[in-house]
């Protein structure tokens, strides 16, 4: 099982991500996010990234916005808004993962699969992420049994991370808030307890 940590927006953090061997670590660059960093600060944020994958998370970015977090060693690029296949496939298919918030009646182009991965997220009208909800997990399991590389997210911690891979058994877990003491600002043993409960779950 893949660990994503996200919303990281400071050193420490990231080091403690990466003594942890989470796979990927996520910076928001969506201005109105509590968790936004500046491009500029991908460069320091990314020194400390070491093997981690690192995802730049953008909701409706123009083009050149995407471009200088790939020029600052993004690895791969997250949409978190209504962007369209057309854009995706202009940044490159193989660099993005593609979010959506789930809703009633909610599915997904099949062109979508040749995207690095989906990730799907709680829908929570006015918020593009960072709800700390979590939606109905049956949802994900359809896409997981339809062919898709799911990461799960929306509303993760420590305590139902373990019932969610049971139930869904996606490719990735991605968390936010529900390892941090503040927005932005990541709890250390949060941390350490969400990567224990993900590792004893892929024991089963
Ligand atoms: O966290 C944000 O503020 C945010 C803003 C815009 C797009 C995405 C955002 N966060 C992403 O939301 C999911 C779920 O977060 P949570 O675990 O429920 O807090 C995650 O991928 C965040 O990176």
């Amino acid at each position: 099982m893949k660990v994503k940590f996200c919303g990281l927006t400071r050193e420490e953090d990231v080091s403690k991500a990466v003594s942890l061997g989470v796979d990927y670590v996520g910076f928001i660059l969506y201005p109105l996010s509590k968790r936004y960093v500046r491009p500029e600060r991908l460069k320091e944020l990314f020194k400390v990234a070491e093997d981690a994958k690192k995802v730049a998370v953008f909701v409706e970015p123009s083009y050149e916005e995407v471009k200088l977090a790939l020029d600052y060693g993004a690895d791969l690029i997250q949409l978190h808004g209504d962007e369209s296949i057309d854009f995706a496939r202009k940044i490159g298919m193989e660099r993005v993962i593609k979010a959506f918030r789930v809703k009633q009646d909610f599915s997904i182009d099949q062109r979508w699969k040749e995207a690095y991965a989906i990730l799907l997220d709680t829908y929570q009208e006015g918020l593009y992420g960072g709800t700390g909800r979590t939606f109905d997990w049956s949802v994900a399991r359809r896409f997981v049994e339809g062919g898709f590389r799911i990461f799960l997210s929306g509303g993760l911690n420590p305590q139902n991370v373990q019932a969610a891979v049971k139930e869904v058994r996606p490719y990735a877990v991605d968390v936010s808030s529900g390892i941090e003491k503040s927005p932005g600002v990541k709890d250390h043993k949060k941390m350490e307890e969400f990567m224990h409960a993900v590792k004893d779950s892929s024991k089963d």
